[in-house]
């Protein structure tokens, strides 16, 4: 909760007019937020036919779109926005969400002045590239109460941080903590790594040089000595997580620049969704895939885990007691693991039909 405000007044709208901001985060499907250029033609031509094959798409404003570009983009986000069916809005198939330019960018103030009015009952999750700290979403928590109170819309747009400076790093719980409209944050790996002044050159992913070494054999001191590569991102995601759940909002990967290289891709997707975020971006349709595959549990996880949350009703239900499943121990705390695997797994199967064929067979196997 913010510092600033006391616990009564954190749920009250920050405009007169405003909507009730919201007590509690729903758990929207958003394995895949897929950025699209709006200014470009292309690529927005492809939007229509996206709608209920991808869980989010996301109209980007900031970096990749250029300066030249940047009215046509929000202005095209407006169009695409109000002429494509089914998208956006709280019952859509896919959420609309947008990352709008960064706080002290000359376009910051114009985007959403211009979005909330236009399209704001469509937009679900407004993203904030760069967020410093918790006076960020304080100023972008009061405006938008200001805009939607203006605009007449009776739900409240939810607000999506990126974690890319060092600052906000070191402030991750406080920007999680700043208001109740908070959703979720992304990994923003590049600038993160600008700003640190880490020496690498890529958007995401690992770096071969960032390993550690197998200790010398004291036998065979010149044999070969295996190298394992590290994660440059643990440490960084690990924090999101704890301050996500700390806070019922959502972590996410963030970009994965080597289109070519989907298995390293998937890896890197795989260990975010291991630890425990719930989605990353796609910068290409063929990531689409790669995400939607690795943000779903697998059947083999979902089958083991109803097994065993079958085993811990069959002892009573409340939790308590243990029981041996394949030779291993389970009790309440691998209950709750498991509960989280059926529980995305149901979230899922509700919005994606073959998914659904996968974890139906399972359970008539079963
Ligand atoms: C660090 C950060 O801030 S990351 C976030 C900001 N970056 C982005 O949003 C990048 C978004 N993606 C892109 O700009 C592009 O995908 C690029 C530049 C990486 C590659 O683009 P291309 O060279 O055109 O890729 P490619 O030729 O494989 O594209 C195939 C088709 O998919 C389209 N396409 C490519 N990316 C996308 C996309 N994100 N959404 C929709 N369509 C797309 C292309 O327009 C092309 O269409 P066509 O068949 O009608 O010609
Ligand atoms: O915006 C994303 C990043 O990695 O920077
Ligand atoms: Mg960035």
């Amino acid at each position: 909760m913010s510092g600033s405000r006391s616990a009564k007044d954190f749920f009250r709208p920050l405009a007169v007019g405003a909507p009730t901001p919201p007590t509690e985060i729903p758990a929207r499907p958003s394995r895949a937020i897929h950025f699209f250029d709006p200014s470009n033609p292309k690529m927005a031509a492809k939007i229509p036919d996206m709608v209920g094959r991808v869980d989010v798409l996301l109209g980007n404003l900031e970096d990749a779109v250029k300066a030249d570009n940047k009215l046509a983009a929000r202005e095209g986000l407006v169009r695409i926005a109000s002429e494509t069916a089914n998208l956006g809005g709280q019952s859509g198939p896919t959420q609309l969400w947008t990352r709008i330019n960064s706080l002290d960018s000359p376009w910051a103030l114009d985007d959403l002045t211009t979005l909330v009015p236009a399209i704001g009952a469509k937009l679900d999750v407004i993203m904030v590239p760069k967020v410093q700290g918790a006076e960020d979403i304080h100023y972008v928590d009061r405006l938008l109460a200001q805009l939607e109170a203006k605009a007449g819309l009776d739900r409240p747009i939810l607000v999506h941080a990126i974690l890319e400076t060092a600052r906000g790093v070191a402030n991750v719980e406080e920007i999680c903590g700043a208001s109740p409209r908070m959703q979720g944050l992304s990994l923003g790996p590049a600038d993160l790594a600008a700003d640190r002044r880490m020496k690498t050159t890529r958007v995401g992913g690992g770096h071969p040089g960032y390993l550690v070494r197998q200790d010398p054999n004291p036998d065979q001191p010149d044999a070969h000595r295996p190298t394992y590569q590290q994660d440059l991102w643990h440490y960084t995601i690990a924090r999101m997580v704890d301050a996500c759940a700390m806070h019922g909002i959502y972590p996410y990967y963030g970009p994965f620049g080597d289109i070519a290289d989907v298995t390293a891709c998937e890896d890197q997707f795989r260990n975010a969704f291991l630890l425990g975020c719930v989605g990353t971006w796609s910068l290409h349709p063929k990531q689409i895939a790669i995400a939607n595959q690795v943000f779903s549990p697998s059947v083999e996880d979902v089958a083991h885990a109803r097994r065993v949350v079958a085993a811990m009703s069959a002892l009573g239900g409340d939790g308590t007691g243990a029981v041996m499943l394949d030779g291993k121990m389970e009790d309440d705390a691998s209950l709750k693991q498991c509960l989280v695997m059926v529980e995305l797994a149901e979230q899922l199967a509700a919005i994606d039909p073959e998914l659904k064929k996968q974890y139906d067979a399972i359970a008539e196997e079963a």
